[in-house]
């Protein structure tokens, strides 16, 4: 079985982007504010883990800012590699983001729900570098975003894998003991996660070894 990319995400220190980058993470996600979830730090420590982190690891801003002039003020606090758009903006913003940020990285999350959820990233693949696969529920009063800890449709996951042309990630519940299921059934470019190599919100390095050797 070929081996995707990993993205630890929750980033919530130097020490434990140091760790992610020992175990063998290409990429690493910093959770800047959030409606809801676990991984939320503020934007001036987003700045200080990502000034520390050595090419080629990227680092991922996850914003939940949906006009594009607070994206572009968020990034600016940040100076990641990739924007990570966790919420929907109009489509004409991406145009913006690219002129205006030409030399970052633009990755939309769309969250896995239905048919619909299908069409929405074969639209959105004409925007962005790659697309982040997730559970969530962004229709909810107290809007979730990610960090959920839970799986979705990987049916729905796989056809978009194959309807689109740019790298997919795939999130959400993702652990040591359904990570080769995952990978088998959607053959994503790559796979994120948070959660399940955390102990009480911590980076946890056991799980995080069992996580990487698992997937070899
Ligand atoms: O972790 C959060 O607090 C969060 C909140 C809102 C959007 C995204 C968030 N996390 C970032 C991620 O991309 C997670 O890695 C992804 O949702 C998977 O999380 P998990 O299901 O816990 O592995």
């Amino acid at each position: 079985m070929y081996r995707p990319r990993v993205k630890i995400c929750c980033i919530s220190s130097k020490e434990e982007a140091k760790m992610a980058i020992k175990y063998g993470a290409s990429a690493l996600g910093l959770v800047g504010h959030m409606p809801s979830g676990p991984g939320i730090i503020d934007d001036a420590l987003i700045g200080q883990i990502a000034m520390s982190v050595p090419p080629p690891i990227a680092t991922f801003l996850l914003t939940s800012e949906t006009k594009v002039d607070d994206i572009i003020r968020h990034y600016k606090k940040v100076n990641t590699t990739t924007i990570q758009i966790v919420d929907t903006i109009d489509k004409n913003d991406y145009q913006t983001l690219r002129s205006e940020l030409p030399h970052v990285k633009l990755v939309q999350v769309i969250h896995v729900i239905d048919d619909k959820s299908v069409k929405e990233a074969i639209e959105i693949s004409n925007y962005v570098d790659a697309i982040l696969l997730d559970s969530g529920n962004p229709n909810l009063a107290i809007k979730e975003l990610g960090g959920t800890g839970r799986t979705h449709n990987w049916d729905l996951s796989k056809t978009i894998r194959a309807s689109i042309s740019i790298p997919v990630f795939l999130a959400g519940g993702l652990n040591k003991d359904n990570i080769k299921q995952a990978i088998a059934h959607v053959e994503p470019f790559g796979v994120d996660l948070c959660s399940s190599v955390r102990t009480n919100g911590k980076l946890d390095e056991s799980k995080l070894r069992a996580f990487f050797e698992e997937i070899g």
